[in-house]
């Protein structure tokens, strides 16, 4: 979605907003805020009310990924816990019990639209492996040419960073990356995007529209409530991730009387963040989408210049330090020598390869490894300034 009108917040919010119908694909994650009924069991009665706006998109032509979460809430419910679990692998049973009361809720429900649904269950280092990445973008594109809906969640059996976290709005955004959505909606518990958090601040007002890489509004959000957890930091970050392949991210409150409709109506609803630079291409998507890297280089002034205002390549003698394990081909982090990110990329040298060509010009990288395969640290084709 463009984002034209995003610099000028008193004109075109609602010519940004009538460009919603427009949009073809459409993640939509729906948080445990929303999907809990304070905690006791899955709000069915909200399940249905978001499957039938979602199933007027489908009949209208769209396609919709459904990124929810909910398993651990059921899961309690369905083996009688009335207080959440500290221990981790109580929550995982948990989720893996809930998980299915989740799906069956949801088939039932897109049943009677004569609707299939798919469980798709990922976890973000699926998402950093580029082969399970490639088959999880075909199974998800396959699904959506079937007009199946696919329905994520964490595969929290097998991971636990997720779970203790409660985060779904970055797995919603790197499906919005996976699937290449135009739209990724977030259905929360409040109405959007405050100046402050509402629940301790009444006098916080709605942001209606901005950019999605504006840091302001990392500095306006809070932690999360008591069932969901990731708060609106989450969203805020997923919305600058979504943005890295173009979409555009709506935080809503999914509480609102038809709310996904009200939005596709072009109505002024929640907190439209727009993506303000050019879509990456897949590939640098994928890359600038790994949460944890395997390792660190540190980069001189030179190299942070080069890669930050000439797009250039990282060559070995701008890196005067490189930390952790990694391989050829794994996704490093570039920081520069005070430790702040600048940039992620697939690396050519193995760490210990690197450590031995630190301020090496590239003329003498032979005579210090022997072979030369390239003579970049990291080529600019797979290198995303950060
Ligand atoms: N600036 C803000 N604007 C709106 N909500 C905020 C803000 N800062 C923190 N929050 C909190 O974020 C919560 C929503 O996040 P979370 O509890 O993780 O829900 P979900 O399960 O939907 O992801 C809200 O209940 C709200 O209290
Ligand atoms: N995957 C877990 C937890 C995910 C979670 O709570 O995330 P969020 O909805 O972003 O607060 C579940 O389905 O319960």
């Amino acid at each position: 979605m463009s984002n034209e009108q995003a610099q000028s917040p008193d004109s075109g919010y609602l010519e940004q907003r009538k460009k919603l119908a427009q949009q073809k694909r459409w993640v939509i994650k729906i948080g445990s805020a929303l999907l809990t009924n304070d905690g006791q069991g899955l709000n069915r009665d909200g399940m249905a009310a978001w499957v039938d706006q979602i199933a007027r998109l489908l009949e209208l032509g769209h396609e919709v990924v459904l990124v929810s979460s909910g398993s651990v809430a059921e899961g309690m419910t369905r083996l009688g816990w009335k207080q959440r679990p500290d221990q981790l692998h109580q929550l995982q049973a948990a989720a893996a019990v809930g998980q299915m009361g989740l799906i069956q809720a949801y088939e039932t429900s897109f049943a009677r639209y004569q609707r299939s649904t798919a469980q798709v269950l990922l976890t973000h280092d699926d998402l950093s492996d580029r082969t399970r990445y490639l088959n999880g973008r075909s199974t998800l594109k396959t699904l959506l040419q079937l007009g199946v809906v696919p329905i994520v969640n964490e595969n929290d059996t097998v991971v636990t960073d997720e779970i203790c976290f409660g985060d779904n709005d970055t797995l919603g955004a790197l499906v919005a990356n996976v699937v290449e959505a135009d739209v990724l909606v977030i259905l929360t518990d409040q109405d959007g995007l405050f100046t402050a958090d509402p629940r301790t601040n009444p006098d916080a007002e709605i942001i209606h529209q901005g950019l999605a890489s504006d840091e302001r509004f990392t500095a306006m959000a809070g932690g999360g409530g008591v069932l969901g957890r990731g708060g609106m930091v989450t969203k805020i970050r997923a919305a600058s991730l979504a943005a890295r392949s173009g979409a555009a991210t709506v935080i809503v409150g999914g509480r609102i009387d038809n709310v996904i409709s009200r939005l596709y109506d072009g109505e002024l609803l929640g907190t439209l963040l727009l993506p303000d630079k050019e879509p990456l291409v897949a590939r640098k998507q994928w890359i600038a989408g790994h949460l944890q890297t395997h390792g660190d280089l540190v980069l001189d002034a030179g190299a942070v210049n080069a890669l930050r205002d000439g797009g250039r390549s990282l060559l070995p003698i701008g890196v005067v330090a490189a930390h952790g394990r990694f391989e050829r081909g794994q996704v490093v982090a570039c920081r520069d020598e005070q430790g702040r990110l600048i940039a992620k990329g697939l690396v050519n040298y193995s760490s210990s390869e690197a450590l031995k060509i630190l301020k090496t010009p590239s003329s003498q990288l032979e005579s210090v490894l022997g072979v030369v395969s390239e003579p970049e640290m990291i080529h600019r084709d797979n290198l995303v300034v950060i």
